[in-house]
Order: structure tokens, then sequence, then C-alpha cells
């Protein structure tokens, strides 16, 4: 008999998900964490970044107060009681993670490193652990990129930015992705110098062009500055020239420029956490980008192993950096795993993005780009731009806009949005694109005025107006007034 049903290796957002539910259906679980308890998510990653990230938009909002005709004096920062504050909310949350709460539902929890010695065995803290399964759910860390002299300079990534004990003067952040993009405007409204360097033509490239050129502008209006399209060719260390000043870090860029520094963020990327797996031992195929797996999750070559969250990469698909993906997967394990339904699949369709700025930025689906590089015809845009509605004229912000990507028969592919709390608005998409709705679904939506979600439905009856007020349904209703 195999010691546990399920061995879970890691007990970040995707590894916890699937040992409470494994657990909850009766099984006999091993969670195996070596750092901790609740991985990147909570304590590196989206809880950190969006407690600061309140904090610089609380400055930010006392800044931009007399808009509403309130004026404030300048925000003071109190870098000690942000630091609170985001570690508050880290701890507020822990308990829900914990391994006291992961015991009470059942499971074995080990604080140990885990790696294979056989394809249906682990070697976790000295002891040999049999399993019927094993889920790997691992991780990703920082890409480390290879740049000349990095080895010579301090720098940080997102496992060691929330503990300066001070604020940087002047932040370099290297990648213009969702974490460069945040961590800038959050540090750049906390009263800090930022330059973000991005070596693509532009930052969020993967992004809604029309979309990130609004993003850019109020990251600039923050103060951030951007150095787009070129890349990094070295770093130097940067000597401090009297007591009272920070020593730092000097980027030099292709174009000969050079940008002196306090702190340098690395911000480019992912790497899976494959390292010590011994993962020939179990079995285990890899890619470069994870474990690979079918659509299933499962393993492609160890049946017993299975992989979740952003160490897994579903053949075609590949991997996704976020939490809720980490919980989708789940989801697909239950399935998959557990109740074994055939025809599981990963699916990443109407999987929302959201980059959580202010103004943040939503896509769900299909940018036009994408669907151009798949070959859709027919493409159809559909928009509607926040100066044109009414909450957002309220609370002077009427800065962004929807755009609604429809193929040629009116189906909706993608929805884009720059918006003040837009991701608030990325499940309605989210469900029209899941359950294939019609467009007619979010067009006829009573929704509560003032919103700003209004301006979708409005794009989304900007495709019907047209037919609507057609000379032949003119004439329809003239001729029906006559009726009685
Ligand atoms: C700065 C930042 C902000 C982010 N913001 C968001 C956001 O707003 N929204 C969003 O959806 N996503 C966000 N993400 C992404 C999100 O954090 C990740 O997608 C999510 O944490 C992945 O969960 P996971 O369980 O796959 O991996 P992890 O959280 O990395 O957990 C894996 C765990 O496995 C452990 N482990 C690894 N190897 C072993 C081993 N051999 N033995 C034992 N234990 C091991 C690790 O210690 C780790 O705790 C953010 C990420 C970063 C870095
Ligand atoms: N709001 C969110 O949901 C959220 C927030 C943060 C992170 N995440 C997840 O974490 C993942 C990782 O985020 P990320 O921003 O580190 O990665 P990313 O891959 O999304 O973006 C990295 C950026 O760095 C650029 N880059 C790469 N090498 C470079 C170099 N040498 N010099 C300059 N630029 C370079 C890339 O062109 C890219 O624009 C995201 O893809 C996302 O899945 C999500």
């Amino acid at each position: 008999m195999p010691d546990v049903d399920v061995a879970v290796i890691g007990a970040g957002a995707a590894g916890l998900s699937v040992a409470a539910i494994s657990a909850n259906l009766g099984l006999k679980v091993a969670l195996i964490e070596r750092g901790r308890m609740g991985g990147d998510c909570l304590n590196y990653g989206c809880v950190p970044s969006k407690a600061l990230l309140a904090a610089a938009h609380a400055a930010a909002e006392a800044r931009r107060a007399d808009r509403l005709g309130i004026r404030l004096p300048p925000p003071e920062i109190d870098w000690d009681a942000v630091r609170a504050h985001v570690q508050g909310a880290i701890a507020r949350i822990a308990p829900n993670d914990s391994a006291e709460r992961f015991r009470s539902l059942g499971c074995e929890v080990i604080h140990a490193s885990a790696h294979f010695l056989a394809p249906d065995a682990l070697e976790v803290g000295g002891r040999r652990l049999t399993f019927r399964r094993c889920v790997i759910a691992a991780g990703s860390s920082p890409l480390m990129p290879d740049i000349p002299g990095l080895d010579g300079v301090p720098w940080l990534t997102n496992e060691t930015l929330f503990e300066l004990a001070e604020p940087p003067g002047h932040l370099i952040i290297l990648g213009g992705g969702p974490i460069g993009l945040e961590m800038a405007q959050a540090h750049a409204r906390l009263g800090c110098l930022v330059t973000v360097i991005e070596a693509a033509p532009s930052i969020a490239a993967r992004e809604d062009p029309a979309l990130v050129a609004g993003l850019r502008e109020a990251l600039r209006r923050d103060g951030v500055e951007f150095r787009e399209g070129v890349k990094l060719t070295a770093v130097e260390p940067l000597e401090a020239r009297s007591t009272a000043e920070a020593a730092g870090v000097v980027a030099v860029l292709a174009d000969g420029s050079r940008i002196a520094g306090t702190h340098l963020l690395l911000a480019v990327g992912r790497a899976p956490r494959l390292a010590g797996l011994d993962l020939a031992a179990g079995n285990v195929a890899m890619t470069k980008h994870g474990i690979a797996t079918r659509r299933d999750l499962r393993s492609t070559t160890n049946t017993r192993v299975w992989a979740v969250g952003d160490i897994a990469d579903p053949e075609g698909i590949g991997p996704r950096a976020f939490t809720h993906v980490a919980s989708q997967h789940a989801g697909v394990l239950v399935r998959s795993m557990l109740f074994r339904l055939p025809f599981t699949r990963v699916d990443y369709a109407a999987l929302p993005r959201v980059t959580y700025t202010d103004p943040e930025l939503v896509q769900v689906g299909l940018t036009e780009a994408e669907a151009q590089a798949q070959g859709i015809g027919g493409l159809q845009l559909r928009r509607w731009s926040l100066a044109e509605n009414d909450r957002a004229i309220a609370e002077g912000r009427p800065e962004g806009e929807v755009r609604l990507l429809l193929d040629g028969k009116g189906r909706l592919l993608g929805a884009g949005v720059l918006a003040p709390r837009a991701g608030e608005m990325a499940g309605m998409f989210g469900l029209m694109l899941g359950r294939r709705l019609p467009l007619s679904a979010l067009a006829g939506m009573v929704l509560p005025y003032p919103t700003l979600a209004e301006a979708a439905k409005r794009a989304a009856a900007e495709h019907y107006a047209p037919k609507l007020l057609s000379p032949l349904v003119k004439r329809a209703v003239s001729l029906l007034k006559h009726l009685p």
C-alpha cells in the first residue's frame, strides 16, 4: 500500500487548492512545502503587490482630490507604516493557507523539500514517501536575465522588493510586464523616481496597443519614465560619492545611454521551479516551460503524476502564471484525477488578465492582433469611451475605453478595457466568452446606473445601433404607430 493517496509538492495557490479538495473528499494527503505556506501569491506576489498599490493609490487620490474641489496638503509617505500595511495584509490572509488549517482538514503537512526517488516515490526530509498520485505544484521563480555585470551589483526581485527598509530613491525596473508596470506605479506614487526599461518595442506588448497607449500616458503622469525597445547591455555598480548619497546601479543601454539608480528590480518573466525535483527519477517529462502535461494536466510520461499552477505546461497551450489559473487547474484535477472524468481539458479561451495599475488594464479572450494571427476574418471592433460614461464623469475620471472584438457574425471574441477598477468587469466578459453567450446578452443586460460597466453594455449596443435605426425598422415603426 502506498503511504498516501495524494502527495502534493508545493503549498502555493495551486497545491493548497488540490490538497484541500482531496482531503475534503476523504483521501490521505501529504502536503509538502519547503518555504512559506501560501507560496508566491500570498508572500511575494499578488497580496503584497496589491497592498502596496492600495497605499500608492491612496496617495494619488489625495494628490488629485482638488479636481473634486477638495484641497489637501501633499501626502506624507510613512514607509514603515506602508510596510506594516503590506505585512498586515499578508498576516490577515495567512491563516487560510496555514499548516494548522491544512492539518485540521486532515492533511499531513511536511515542511521539507521533495524530490523524486522513483515513479511512485518521493524523498521528503530524509523519508521515503510512496504515493498513489503525485501533484507537482512547485510554481515558478523570477527569471534571471543574462546581463553582463549582474553578479557585481545588488538587485531585487519580487521575493525581496517588499522587504526594503527604506523607499528606493530611484528604482530601475527591468521588464514592462505586469510586475514591472504595477511596481512602477506603486513606487512612483509613493514618491520614488522610477525608470522602466523594456526590451520589446512596447511595454505590455501582448495587450491591445490602443489601451497600452492610455496606460503609458497615465503612468507617465505619475512620473514613471519609460525606455522601450532598447536592450540593457550591462549593469555596473554605482559607488556613493558621499555618506549622504545612496550607492546603486548604473544601467547601460544599447543606445549608449546610462541610467543611474539606487535599486534594480528584475521583472523579466518567470522560470518553472524544476531544479532539484529529480524528474528523471520519477520518469516525469519536462520542457523549458515546465512539466509536460496533457490538457487534463496529467504528466505525458508518468500516469501517476499531475502538474498544476505556474509549473504546468499543458500541451499546445503552455503555462499561465495567475492565481486564478491555479484554481482553474485545481478544478480540472478534481474532474480528471479524482473523478476520472474523460474529456476534462484546460481551456484558456475565457481567461481574464488584469494589470492592477490605475487605471486597470483588462483583457479577456483575443486581442485584435491575436485574432489576426489566428487568421480570423471579418473582424469588427465596437468601442465605448469612458469619457461618455456618467459615473466616470461624476468621479472626475473620464479616462479609458472598452473595446469589444467581434467576428464577422457579431460573436464576441475578446474584450479589452482600460478604466479605473476595470478588473471588476473582467468576470462579466469571462462569463460571456466561457458560456458563449450572444452579444445581445450584454447589450440587453440591465445594469445599475451609474456604473463603469455600462460602458461595456454601450459598446455592445453600438453593434446593434445601425440595425435598430435602419430605414426598414423606421418604416416598420411608422406603420405600427397606426395600430390602436
Ligand atoms: C509580484 C507578483 C504579483 C502577482 N500578482 C498576481 C495577481 O494580481 N493576480 C494573479 O492572478 N496572479 C498574480 N501573480 C501570479 C501568482 O502569484 C502565481 O501565478 C501563483 O502564485 C502560482 O501559484 P503556484 O501554486 O503555482 O506556485 P507558488 O505560489 O510559487 O507555490 C509553489 C510552492 O512550491 C514550493 N516548492 C517548490 N519546489 C518545492 C520542492 N521541491 N519541495 C517542496 N516545496 C517546493 C515553493 O516553496 C512554493 O511555496 C503575481 C506574481 C508575482 C510574482
Ligand atoms: N496582475 C496580475 O495578474 C499579475 C501581476 C504580476 C505578475 N503576474 C504574473 O506573473 C508573470 C510574470 O510577470 P513579469 O512581469 O515578470 O513577466 P512577463 O513575462 O509578463 O513580462 C516581462 C517583460 O519583460 C520584458 N523583458 C524580458 N527580458 C528583458 C530584458 N532583458 N530587458 C528588458 N526587458 C525584458 C519582456 O519583453 C516583457 O515585456 C506574468 O506573466 C503574470 O502571469 C500577474
